[in-house]
């Protein structure tokens, strides 16, 4: 009998991310990959980012071609004019544990009861801690999604051993100090480098300890996927199989093991687009006369806000560089009053001759786009495997949570890029952005492009990302004849 049509119900796969970009987009993904290897799924979306989903993508008609594919709803319980970014990020979260959990209850009995193709397996984002006492009830083994890095959730794991020791609250104002006692990172990660959430006066910060009970609760899944390769973050990946969940997945790049799965080639261009926002696709026209490795590409991810005084240094500092330049604006990223106050009338002059300006890109295609030399980014996770993939050194200005984390790797440990972390003046962006695209680039390519290639054959037939796609998709198979 094949393995696909045995005596109990089809593998069906509900798929729950936390509902913002960086979560739906690689989660999207592997719901993608799932339906390719012919396993019915059910993804949660919220109304609000569904609703955008629908008018900016064509996910809906490209995940039609899977009849065993469908979308189940579920309010996020804020107002639609909510900003749902930078500060107030975490406003969702704790909204949704409010409304979501026992709508998720009810959603999960009503799908594990489905005749036609009951839900035997439960892929949860690994914030959403709650999970596990939901599947337990209902009877549906979990399977967590944590769609950080690696790195980052290796910490998030070990800060109650920081707590215990009193290292947080951080006892002094050196953030150079060495942490020195988080396994695999003793020798060089810096208070500085910490997740953000770290930098708390009162350990029981409410979001503080969302992030770190989660993490920990993560040990009750049945087993935990991770958005990694293992030439990247392979012994870091060894450490959470040995002291959190002995079952990990490391299935990524995802953006990448999608793209060779469906056949497609450097030729397709055109990004299979997971977007909230509308894409402004003339960046791609003024990218195709500028010179070879010329552009900095410049994207502080989906949740992230920059005030009007921030805004200033980085474009003074990009129009100093006397470099190209490609920055997203995403609509309403800009704190403060007056945003649009006047600008220096040189700054207008140099952006107008080396600037462009866009709401938001397809970001893979502008990152393998030939005239991109160099990123300037959050260090967001997606964004962070997007330009090691694409082989695009990078310039590292971290804003919170996990970025601390990969920003002080990008730099310190893989050496493919530059921390910005902490600073924010004219001049440190012109030297660093100088930096990256002329004085170090010769030794930032070098390294880049060796995780570039470790990418292409950890996602081919036989490498390491593409044998763990294969033993979680057979491994969800098991969990439907039982
Ligand atoms: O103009 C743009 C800008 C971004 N993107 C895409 O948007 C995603 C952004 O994801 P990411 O780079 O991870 O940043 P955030 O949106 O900030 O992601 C949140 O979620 C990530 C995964 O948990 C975390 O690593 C981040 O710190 C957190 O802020 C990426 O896939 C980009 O390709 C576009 O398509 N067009
Ligand atoms: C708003 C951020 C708080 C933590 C979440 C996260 C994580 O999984 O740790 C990463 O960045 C954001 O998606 C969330």
């Amino acid at each position: 009998m094949d393995s696909q049509t045995s005596s109990s119900a089809s593998p069906h796969v509900l798929i729950f991310p936390v509902p913002m970009l960086g979560h739906i987009n690689p989660m999207l993904k592997l719901a993608q990959l799932l339906c390719l290897a012919k396993l019915n799924v059910t993804f949660l979306n919220t109304a609000y980012n569904h609703r955008r989903l629908l008018q900016y993508t064509d996910v809906e008609a490209r995940l039609a071609r899977f009849p065993g594919f469908r979308f189940e709803i579920i309010p996020d319980g804020l107002p639609d004019d909510h900003p749902r970014s930078g500060e107030r990020a975490n406003e969702v979260y704790r909204s949704l544990e409010l409304t979501a959990t026992p709508i998720l209850k009810e959603i999960l009995i009503r799908l594990r009861d489905d005749l036609n193709s009951p839900v035997t397996c439960f892929i949860a984002d690994g914030m959403f801690g709650y999970a596990y006492d939901v599947g337990e009830e209902v009877g549906i083994p979990v399977i967590a999604f944590r769609t950080i890095s690696s790195c980052c959730f290796w910490i998030y794991f070990n800060m109650p051993n920081l707590i215990d020791a009193e290292q947080i609250p951080f006892q002094d104002d050196d953030l150079d100090e060495l942490v020195n006692n988080i396994p695999g990172m003793e020798a060089f990660l810096r208070y500085r480098d910490l997740p953000s959430f770290c930098r708390v006066k009162d350990v029981n910060d409410s979001h503080f300890r969302r992030v770190t009970n989660a993490t920990r609760r993560t040990q009750r899944a049945n087993s935990l996927i991770l958005n990694t390769f293992e030439e990247l973050e392979g012994p870091i990946v060894n450490l959470i199989r040995a002291h959190c969940s002995s079952n990990i997945y490391s299935i990524g790049p995802l953006h990448t093991q999608l793209n060779y799965r469906l056949g497609r080639t450097e030729s397709d261009k055109i990004t299979l687009n997971n977007s909230l926002w509308e894409v402004d696709r003339s960046c791609i026209k003024w990218l195709d006369d500028k010179p070879k490795k010329s552009v900095v590409y410049v994207s502080f991810g989906s949740i992230t806000t920059i005030s009007k005084e921030q805004l200033m240094e980085i474009w003074a500092g990009l129009v100093q560089s006397n470099k190209f330049f490609l920055w997203v604006m995403r609509p309403n990223s800009i704190t403060g009053d007056n945003p649009t106050q006047a600008v220096d009338p040189e700054i207008l002059e140099g952006t107008e001759k080396r600037g462009y300006m866009v709401g938001w890109t397809p970001q893979e295609e502008v990152l393998a786009h030939q005239a991109i030399g160099g990123f300037l980014t959050h260090s967001g996770w997606n964004s962070t495997l997007e330009s090691i993939e694409a082989g695009v050194p990078m310039v590292c200005w971290p804003y919170f949570a996990d970025q601390q984390v990969n920003s002080r790797y990008v730099s310190h440990v893989w050496k493919i890029g530059l921390d910005m972390k902490d600073k924010c003046h004219r001049d440190i962006v012109e030297n660093m952005v100088n930096d990256m695209m002329e004085n170090m680039k010769d030794g930032l390519l070098s390294s880049v492009t060796e995780f570039s290639q470790a990418v292409k054959r950890s996602v081919a037939e036989g490498g390491t990302s593409s044998c763990n796609l294969d033993r979680l998709i057979d491994d969800i198979r098991a969990m439907a004849r039982k």
